[in-house]
């Protein structure tokens, strides 16, 4: 599969490093509207996010490589392509039960772990080490950073980042676009917009909605 990658941040070169160790993708080209346009390294095309609607070809896929909810909600947006034209993409050292199911532009990173029944939506990022324990639910957009833990039935609803480490306890519910600070124990449901932070998590301030 030929795969274009949207985003050259930090966030993108994990994912290419992904890509490498599946053998089985090229990428052909890296979309970002902040790097010198038109050249061409390794028999990969740099060039700015506007040339996708030309790159983009059948048998060809794009994941949206950028680590900021919104940004890569907007990108989403701007870019209105069918949900299957987004590659989903798991690192080989993950485990992902065969009875999870993982939307479209989703990318699992090294020694992340999704358990039985639960459900991510797409462009969710899950990433190096988290832990998503049984039945749990992630809508499109959440981030769920290094070695943060979900256990059993905990509910992410859309846009929801959970910072590196933090550890939710089972059946709690996070609200759209709010966010657990790194390291934050999660012990009762967070409503949206909102930033907890903290063992047990407290509310600290609210978070302008995303236009
Ligand atoms: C591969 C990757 O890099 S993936 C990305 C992983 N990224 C992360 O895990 C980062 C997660 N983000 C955080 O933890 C951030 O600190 C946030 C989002 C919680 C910060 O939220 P903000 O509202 O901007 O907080 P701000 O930085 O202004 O701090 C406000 C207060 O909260 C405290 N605080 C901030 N973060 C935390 C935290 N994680 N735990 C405990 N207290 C915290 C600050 O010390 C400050 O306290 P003070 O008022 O007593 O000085």
């Amino acid at each position: 599969m030929k795969l274009i990658i949207v985003g050259n941040g930090g966030h993108s070169q994990v994912v290419q490093d992904l890509i490498l160790e599946l053998n089985d993708h090229t990428i052909i080209a890296v979309l970002d509207d902040q790097i010198l346009e038109g050249y061409k390294l390794n028999n990969i095309l740099y060039e700015s996010t506007l040339k996708l609607p030309v790159l983009y070809q059948d048998e060809v896929q794009v994941v949206i490589a950028v680590g900021d909810n919104s940004t890569r909600k907007k990108l989403a947006e701007k870019f209105n392509l069918p949900p299957e034209a987004y590659a989903t993409l798991v690192h080989p050292s993950a485990f992902v039960s065969k009875q999870a199911v993982l939307g479209h532009g989703t990318v699992v990173m090294a020694n992340a772990v999704i358990n039985a029944g639960s459900l991510a939506g797409n462009h969710v990022i899950i990433n190096s080490g988290a832990i998503v324990e049984h039945e749990c639910k992630l809508e499109h957009y959440v981030h769920l950073s290094p070695n943060a833990t979900l256990t059993g039935n905990v509910s992410l609803k859309e846009g929801v980042h959970i910072g590196a480490g933090a550890t939710l306890i089972p059946k709690v519910t996070v609200g759209e676009w709010s966010v657990a600070g790194a390291g934050a124990v999660v012990t009762k449901s967070i409503p949206s917009f909102q930033t907890a932070v903290g063992c047990p998590a407290r509310l600290t301030r609210k978070i302008e909605r995303i236009s």
